[in-house]
């Protein structure tokens, strides 16, 4: 990692979410913690000034409705004529036909830079079978591996099919990133954090697989360094730890907590 940690915390890159109605809280905290600046915002007639002055944008489907639809489209155009990176975040894309074909559309319309979802997520983009559980990664026999390569070949992205271990792919090159702690799945919205925090990373760093490692490495391990495991104190200690955070600190992590995935 070239100190991408302390370029964030320097330059405080606006990333704007276009967030669900369930986690823009946490989404907007995570962030601002790293030392990033948040926005959010809905409305389509403001996205190109928006995406203007942001650094970088996220999309997420958590609660996609006809309107966010427009908003979503308003903002991609504008990231491409801004060439702003962008991350989508397909949160329960496989649910409904909806928001599959949503997705679908979507993805044929807009190239994202990086998408970051977990494996029943990545699965559905995909193509591969998979049983997903509403928000949640649910269960399946397929090869992770596999299926994030499949994605990011048919789509061009730098996917990160996250989990208990976190697998980062452009295609050609795979990371598999052991960090982390089951506590990560007692606060709803810890997905979200991540894929609006790859967005600051994008910002930091051209080569998008690169920064998606370090992205989820950097949040990873906040999560896992934090003392008190227990779901009320972890999650303030997740928060503290983003705003704490060094590049020096992230090595002396990952050599303590290192483990072979
Ligand atoms: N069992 C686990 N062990 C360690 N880390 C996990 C585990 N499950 C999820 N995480 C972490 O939680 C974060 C959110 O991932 P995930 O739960 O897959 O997303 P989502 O909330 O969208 O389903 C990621 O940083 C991931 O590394
Ligand atoms: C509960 C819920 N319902 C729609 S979006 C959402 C939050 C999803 O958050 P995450 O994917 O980060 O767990
Ligand atoms: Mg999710």
């Amino acid at each position: 990692m070239q100190n991408a940690i302390a370029t964030i915390k320097e330059t405080n890159p606006i990333v704007l979410t276009v967030a669900n109605n369930v986690t823009p809280a946490d989404v907007a905290n995570g962030l601002n913690a790293l030392g990033a600046s948040p926005m959010m915002s809905q409305t389509p007639e403001e996205a190109d000034d928006m995406v203007n002055i942001a650094q970088a944008a996220a999309i997420n489907l958590g609660t996609l409705n006809p309107h966010q639809r427009g908003e979503m489209e308003a903002v991609m155009e504008a990231a491409k004529k801004y060439h702003k990176p962008t991350v989508l975040d397909p949160v329960a894309c496989g649910a409904t036909m909806y928001r599959l074909r949503v997705v679908t559309e979507l993805l044929h319309q807009y190239h994202f830079t990086a998408i970051r979802g977990n494996a029943g997520e990545i699965a559905t983009l995909a193509g591969v079978d998979w049983q997903s559980h509403g928000i949640d990664a649910g269960e399946g026999n397929a090869d992770l591996e596999k299926v994030a390569r499949l994605a990011a070949e048919k789509l061009g992205s730098v996917i990160v099919l996250s989990g208990e271990v976190d697998i980062v792919t452009d295609g050609t090159r795979l990371a598999r990133l052991p960090y982390g702690s089951p506590a990560f799945k007692t606060h709803v919205g810890t997905g979200d954090m991540l894929s609006s925090l790859i967005g600051a990373f994008l910002v930091t760093n051209d080569d998008a697989f690169d920064a998606a490692v370090d992205a989820v490495t950097t949040f990873t391990l906040c999560g896992q360094a934090v003392e008190d495991q227990r779901p009320g104190y972890w999650y303030p200690g997740l928060l503290n730890n983003l705003d704490a955070v060094t590049d020096e600190q992230l090595v002396t992590w990952q050599e303590a907590f290192g483990k072979e995935a």
